[in-house]
């Protein structure tokens, strides 16, 4: 759906080259909700601008459905972007006209008809459930609302792909599930892919089904979300990460770990990360039993991703010698298993 090729951004600026982009290469496939993650800074704004060429790319290409953005006149430019929606994090929306109003520019931009206007703007209205506000403007609409009419602006010429950058970082945790549900929605009703820029790893978690992760205007990592999250093998990836899954033992546990009489046995603090259907306590139960050590749970989460469960859970491990074989085996299980401590 969409080819990004060699794709190379350079801005210049007081005499300063910055290279934004260095060299991109990604495949979006068709029906897709592709998340582009990093730091600020990375590049990613101006990689989703790019791709309906709000910014024109320095090199490379971007195609889409098979045309070549970076070649069309300013005509076929046009014609082409009623393909790709976009929507703001500040939303972008016209102060002096009414949600209806603005849910009709781009149609009226296009050059519809009264009559096709008003009967395609109440759909979208109904669609993003903002019926009852046709007649509100901007200003008397909560964020969420005023990012509903962004939708439905954004969805007015029935585009096939839509970008979103980061459309719900000015939104509190309700409403940003609200809007991702929305954005769900309209990828499985109407089959829309969805690129989506965003620093926020809960966004990530709750709706990408693949991800580009970037940093200083590279794609350092690339591939399923559930595959990036289970093992991340770039340090920036590893480090969004750590936002989700508990990597540090805190202060106060250690303190108490420290105080706590152990006598002469082998011990060490051990973080197991289990994806899916594993579930921690038989697995502990089997380790006390074939290897007759004692464990101490200090810490344990489960989350899910797109319904999948994942969860870390934090033990001390007790027990002269074992150590070594119960890492092995909890190892084999496919269980992630890192030694985070002999405090
Ligand atoms: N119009 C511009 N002129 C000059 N430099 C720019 C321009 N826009 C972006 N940059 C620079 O390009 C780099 C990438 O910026 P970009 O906004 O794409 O990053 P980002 O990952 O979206 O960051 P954030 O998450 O903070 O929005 C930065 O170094 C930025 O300062």
């Amino acid at each position: 759906m969409i080819k990004i090729r060699n794709l190379t951004k350079i801005y210049h600026s007081n005499g300063i080259d910055i290279k934004a982009l260095d060299n991109i290469n990604l495949n979006i496939e068709k029906g897709d909700i592709f998340g582009i993650i990093g730091p600020s800074g990375a590049g990613k704004s101006t990689l989703i601008r790019c791709i309906n060429m709000l910014e024109k790319p320095t090199y490379g290409s971007i195609e889409i459905d098979g045309v070549e953005m970076t070649k069309l006149s300013p005509t076929e430019l046009k014609e082409m972007r009623k393909k790709v929606g976009i929507i703001f994090q500040h939303f972008n929306l016209l102060s002096s006209r009414t949600v209806k109003g603005n849910v009709a520019f781009p149609l009226e931009i296009a050059g519809l008809d009264k009559k096709t206007i008003n009967s395609r703007v109440k759909e979208l209205l109904a669609l993003v459930g903002l019926s009852n506000k046709a007649d509100s403007y901007p200003s008397q609409l909560s964020g969420g609302q005023k990012q509903r009419v962004g939708i439905a602006r954004a969805l007015a010429n029935n585009p096939k792909v839509l970008l979103c950058d980061e459309a719900t970082s000015a939104l509190d945790p309700e409403t940003t599930l609200s809007i991702l549900n929305l954005l769900k929605e309209i990828n499985s009703e109407f089959g829309i892919t969805i690129v989506m820029v965003t620093h926020e790893m809960n966004v990530v978690k709750q709706i990408c089904k693949n991800v580009a992760v970037m940093e200083k205007g590279r794609v350092v990592e690339q591939g399923l979300l559930v595959e990036i999250f289970t093992n991340p093998k770039s340090k920036i990836a590893q480090n969004f990460l750590r936002s989700l899954t508990f990597s540090e033992l805190p202060e106060e546990l250690k303190d108490k770990i420290n105080n706590l009489h152990r006598g002469h046995l082998e011990w060490k603090i051990v973080k197991i990360n289990f994806f899916g259907e594993v579930t921690a306590e038989p697995i502990l139960t089997s380790v006390i039993k074939k290897f007759d050590v004692d464990i101490n749970v200090l810490y344990g989460n489960i989350d899910y991703i797109q319904g999948i469960p994942y969860g870390t859970l934090i033990i001390e491990l007790r027990g002269n010698n074992k150590i070594e074989g119960v890492l092995r085996y909890l190892q084999e299980l496919g269980l992630k298993v890192e030694v985070i401590g002999n405090v």
